[in-house]
């Protein structure tokens, strides 16, 4: 593997007392992308994401037929406008290392009369794709192969589906984005294992209800989705509170304070459950007028925690169960070794590397307290391994994270927002607030 440049994680000197603004929700800004593309007139999403795995969004739903048109762009946060096209074939799809454009654009491309082509980064061809490709193909679409790369050629008309999503909530949000613009409309039935994520599913049900169309989730496993119009809308996104993770954890390591601005009331992100997480490893939580406001006495308790719901925050409470001064268990995740990179072994071996005590479960991390020491954190092209690096190097002196620049994929200024939060900037932001000032 080439050599990634290596990022002195800033050690914190003391309490940590920032306010964070972080841009848009990856998981909405793809979700309502790929519907405005689909919608049945023009419409807009303001305060979309912009990061490696939207840009990657945008360039597909453009080369399937949509117009989009930026306006107030920042490092990561843009608006767009959205004219929807007839769904084109032909086009060469690059989907990089991202599970939302990897499973969420094949349903689209078999919306086409003519062949897509899809492919990505190295590590994406090993991510699971069986389960979507299945039921293209059970729906009469000529599929190539199982995994990346692959040709998709539809049209398909849809019907009725059956699958096994255990090994990602994705496979289902995928088939059901699409499925408002199938002839018959879509049934889609999991059969196996327990869905992991299923916020994520919420997230892609209730969206496309704001869009006007019907969906039924009554049954447990079984999600149908009514043919129909999406409608043209003006949708606002709200941040991203999974990539809030690492700025929060940062006030429970030092015993300061970190305010996320704009933390939504009600949420279909499963990144709202930081909340009580936080809150269990001892964390002060409280929402006040200025937003989520995390407060750490500097102690930091283990948890035992099943994420199975909440996946993508394991990461960050990895990062902090090596810091604790109790033991850990962190269950419920044996899916996540599917995810940038299998994060189980990944998350074992780094915290090993720098003197900790990890051990992998089938499902999950056993992580005790042992003192950590300087050493290079490995981030396996995963944005998350880097910001779990990041936490860990606040109360670690000599901690280099490698490529840190791989959290681009979805938050492009993060050094830059850290190194700030560090700083005690106060606001630290790249985003507009809700009231339109930036
Ligand atoms: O639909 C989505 O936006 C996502 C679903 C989840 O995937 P899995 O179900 O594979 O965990 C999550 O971990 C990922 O970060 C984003
Ligand atoms: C699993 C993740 O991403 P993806 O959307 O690529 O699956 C993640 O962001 O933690």
């Amino acid at each position: 593997m080439p050599t990634q440049p290596l990022w002195p994680a800033p050690v914190a000197t003391g309490p940590i007392h920032a306010t964070v603004r972080l841009p848009g929700s990856k998981s909405v800004t793809n979700r309502v992308l790929l519907l405005a593309a689909l919608a049945e007139a023009p419409g807009s999403v303001r305060l979309a994401l912009r990061s490696r795995d939207a840009d990657l969004m945008v360039a597909a739903l453009r080369s399937l037929g949509a117009e989009m048109t930026a306006s107030n762009e920042s490092v990561s946060s843009v608006d767009w406008a959205i004219t929807p096209g007839p769904i084109r074939g032909g086009a060469s799809i690059d989907v990089g290392l991202a599970g939302t454009v990897m499973r969420f654009v094949p349903p689209v491309a078999a919306l086409a009369d003519g062949e897509v082509f899809f492919d990505g980064d190295p590590h994406a061809r090993k991510r699971p794709m069986g389960p979507i490709l299945g039921a293209l193909r059970a729906l009469g679409a000529s599929v190539s192969a199982d995994a990346l790369p692959f040709t998709v050629r539809g049209p398909i008309t849809g019907g009725e589906v059956v699958l096994d999503a255990s090994v990602s909530s994705q496979m289902v949000s995928g088939l059901l984005l699409a499925a408002p613009r199938f002839e018959k409309g879509l049934t889609v039935r999991h059969s196996g294992p327990p869905v992991p994520s299923m916020p994520h599913i919420a997230m892609t049900v209730h969206l496309l209800r704001e869009a006007g169309v019907e969906v039924d989730d009554s049954e447990p496993d079984v999600w149908r989705v009514e043919p129909g119009p999406i409608a043209a809308r003006d949708v606002v996104v709200e941040p991203d509170l999974s990539n809030a993770a690492p700025f929060l954890a940062a006030a429970l390591v030092t015993g300061g304070a970190v305010t996320v601005p704009d933390w939504p009331e009600e949420t279909t992100q499963g990144g709202d459950l930081l909340r009580e997480l936080l809150a269990e490893m001892g964390a002060d939580v409280a929402r006040t007028p200025e937003g989520l406001r995390v407060t750490g006495t500097g102690r930091v308790r283990g948890i035992e925690a099943d994420l199975h719901e909440v996946s993508e925050l394991t990461p960050t409470i990895a990062a902090l169960a090596a810091l604790a001064d109790g033991p850990s268990r962190i269950s419920g995740v044996a899916h996540i070794r599917g995810h940038e990179t299998d994060r189980i072994a990944a998350l074992a071996t780094e915290i090993n590397r720098l003197g900790g005590d990890a051990r992998e479960t089938d499902d999950g991390l056993e992580i005790r307290p042992r003192p950590l020491s300087s050493g290079v954190f490995h981030s396996y092209e995963d944005h998350r391994m880097a910001t779990a690096g990041a936490v860990i190097g606040l109360a670690v002196p000599g901690v280099e994270v490698e490529n840190i620049a791989t959290t681009g994929k979805t938050l492009p200024d993060f050094a830059r927002m850290w190194t700030d939060m560090l700083a005690g900037s106060g606001d630290v932001t790249d985003r507009t607030d809700a009231t339109g000032t930036r």
